[in-house]
Formats: C-alpha cells, sequence, structure tokens
C-alpha cells in the first residue's frame, strides 16, 4: 500500500468511535498509525469535515466479501462535489458478542450492533438465540459503548474484540461470524489534486450512469474494458435517485489512469456515458499486479499512437 498523502496537520477522520474495524483499516495505511486522527459519527460527518478542509481524508467500509457493497459509503463518495480515493485497506473481520458484566445470554433480547455486522452473525443469532431483536447503530464500537450508557436499548451488541477489552465489557461469545476468512474493504477518501503514483498493482474506481436505457447500452460500457483488456474486479448498479429505474454503475477495475489501456478505456467510456466519474486511481491492498497482454501494454498503445500520427504526416 502506499504512504498517506504528504505531510499534513490536518488530521484523518474514520467511521468511529476508536475500536471499530474503520480504525483498524486507517491503521494500516503506512504513515496514518503516526498521524492525528479523529472519530465520525457516520459516513456523512466523515465526508463533511473532508470536504470542509477539517480532514485530509476519511476512511470508510466500501465492500464486503459476504455483504457486497455497503451502499452509504458508494452513494456518497459518488454524489456531490468530487472526492477521491487514496488508497484501500482489507481488514479480516470477526466479531464478539459483549455485555455488562453480570449479564448472561438468556437475558439477552435486543442486540445493537452496525447492520453490516448484523448480516454477518446471523447464522450465529439463529442457532443461538432466533428471537434476539437487532437494534442498528452507526458502527460496532458506537453498540459497545451505548452498552456503558444509562439504559441502552438493548443488553448486548457486536463487535470487535479490542473494544470489549478496551470497555471491560465480558464477552458472552466469540468468533461468532457465520463465515469464517471473511474480509472487509475500507477505502481512504480525499479531496481531488492527490493522485496515488502508479505502482504497477493499482485500482482505478468508476461511476458510470447508464446513459440511455436502450438495449445494448450496458453491453456498451463493458466494451470499452473489455477491448482494451481492462479486468474488473467490482461492478454493482446503484439508483441515481432521478427517477425509479434510472441507474449508475460502480466499478473497480484494474489498472491505474496513468496506464495507457485504463487511460484509453476512460476515453471510450468518456464518449459512451460522458456523465461518468473518476473517483481514484490507487493501490493495490495485496499488491497484486494484473496480467496484461502485450498488446494492451504501455507500449503497444504509443506504438499505435505514432504510426497513426506518422500516416497523418505530424
Ligand atoms: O462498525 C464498525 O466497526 C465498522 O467499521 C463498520 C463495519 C461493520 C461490520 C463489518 C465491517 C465494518
Amino acid at each position: 500500500m502506499t504512504s498517506a498523502p504528504g505531510p499534513s496537520t490536518l488530521p484523518y477522520t474514520y467511521l468511529g468511535p476508536e475500536g471499530t474495524f474503520t480504525e483498524s483499516a486507517l491503521l494500516q495505511v503506512p504513515g496514518a498509525a503516526a498521524a492525528p486522527r479523529i472519530p465520525s459519527t457516520n459516513t456523512a460527518a466523515a465526508l463533511a469535515k473532508v470536504r470542509a478542509g477539517e480532514a485530509l481524508a476519511a476512511m470508510l467500509p466500501i465492500e464486503n466479501s459476504i455483504e457486497g457493497g455497503v451502499p452509504a459509503t458508494l452513494d456518497a463518495i459518488s454524489g456531490g462535489d468530487e472526492l477521491r480515493i487514496l488508497a484501500e485497506a482489507v481488514v479480516p473481520v470477526s466479531f464478539v458478542l459483549v455485555a455488562r458484566p453480570g449479564v448472561s445470554l438468556a437475558d439477552v433480547t435486543h442486540v445493537g450492533t452496525h447492520p453490516h455486522a448484523w448480516a454477518q452473525t446471523r447464522d450465529w443469532f439463529q442457532a443461538n438465540l432466533p428471537d434476539a431483536v437487532h437494534v442498528p447503530s452507526n458502527s460496532t464500537a458506537a453498540a459497545a459503548y451505548g452498552l456503558l450508557e444509562d439504559r441502552p436499548a438493548y443488553q448486548a451488541a457486536v463487535c470487535a474484540s479490542l473494544v470489549a477489552e478496551r470497555t471491560g465489557l465480558a464477552v458472552l461469545a466469540s468468533g461468532i461470524e457465520d463465515n469464517i476468512g471473511a474480509v472487509t474493504r475500507f477505502v481512504l477518501v480525499g479531496r481531488p489534486g492527490l493522485l496515488p503514483a502508479p505502482t504497477g498493482a493499482d485500482k482505478t474506481t468508476l461511476s458510470i450512469p447508464l446513459p440511455e436505457d436502450r438495449p445494448g447500452a450496458l453491453m456498451e460500457i463493458l466494451e470499452q474494458f473489455a477491448s482494451r483488456g481492462v479486468n474488473l474486479s467490482r461492478i454493482e448498479s446503484r439508483p441515481t435517485g432521478q427517477f425509479l429505474g434510472h441507474y449508475s454503475f460502480s466499478v473497480d477495475v484494474d489498472g491505474h489512469i496513468g496506464d495507457a489501456r485504463v487511460a484509453d478505456a476512460l476515453r471510450g467510456l468518456h464518449r459512451v456515458s460522458p456523465g461518468l466519474s473518476f473517483l481514484g486511481s490507487y493501490p493495490r491492498a495485496d499488491q497484486q499486479p494484473p496480467v496484461v497482454h502485450p498488446y494492451n501494454a504501455d507500449q503497444a498503445f504509443a506504438e499505435a499512437d505514432a504510426w497513426v500520427k506518422a500516416l497523418l504526416g505530424r
């Protein structure tokens, strides 16, 4: 992963409070662990700090290996003033069930947690507490801290084990995730102007509105990638909110806008869907370079360009 963007006195922000999986993700960004950081209550609050220049960048969950995309993040980064993804981090996610000391499993009727954590522990609750009611919270850590307040609306919370250690809450059960090995992907989002340099193992995130409701419109978009040998690692549709049935495609592709094949695909996309948004090119967390056929390499694009220029006498 690249280092955090340049030296700055501005803090980073993240979906808080302390002890969320999002904070763990931020701590993976070289340079960010030693920098000041402030928690935000939710995605909108985190991005408002970035847009107002009060935070250098915000770490937010974007995709889970079980649940798929995180709509709140996908929608927030593609709407409003332009933002850029600067880095990604992938964090293994394991959950514990915590309660105030003295509370037992039999006392638990309501459980506070983030909707993603609830979705990833469904089977465990079905098997162990089938009647438990979910009380949604802004984050797993917020749910756990809520147990320390007067008269919480739930008796137990699902969170990271780190939060149990920090709060002194009792662990009623651990490793309660339904899918061992599940990971969540997080992105560090800043203002435009900071384009991370290509590393050879990068991703580019785009939001592409379907230009017209007609047969083949999506295929025309996908052709721009296929014909340049650009692999997609995520694609999902999100409603634009304009009218029922109007969708935008949120896409991650292998490669950097500085790679000729990606830049050429972007040119093609701009012709097909001029309203597309470029949300950033940034290093892949797993540092795996893509397989690029020689005819899609930078050199092949440069040679093709030179050939046409020569034919035109330029
Ligand atoms: O609530 C948290 O701790 C978060 O960081 C969001 C989240 C919730 C569940 C799985 C991964 C991330």
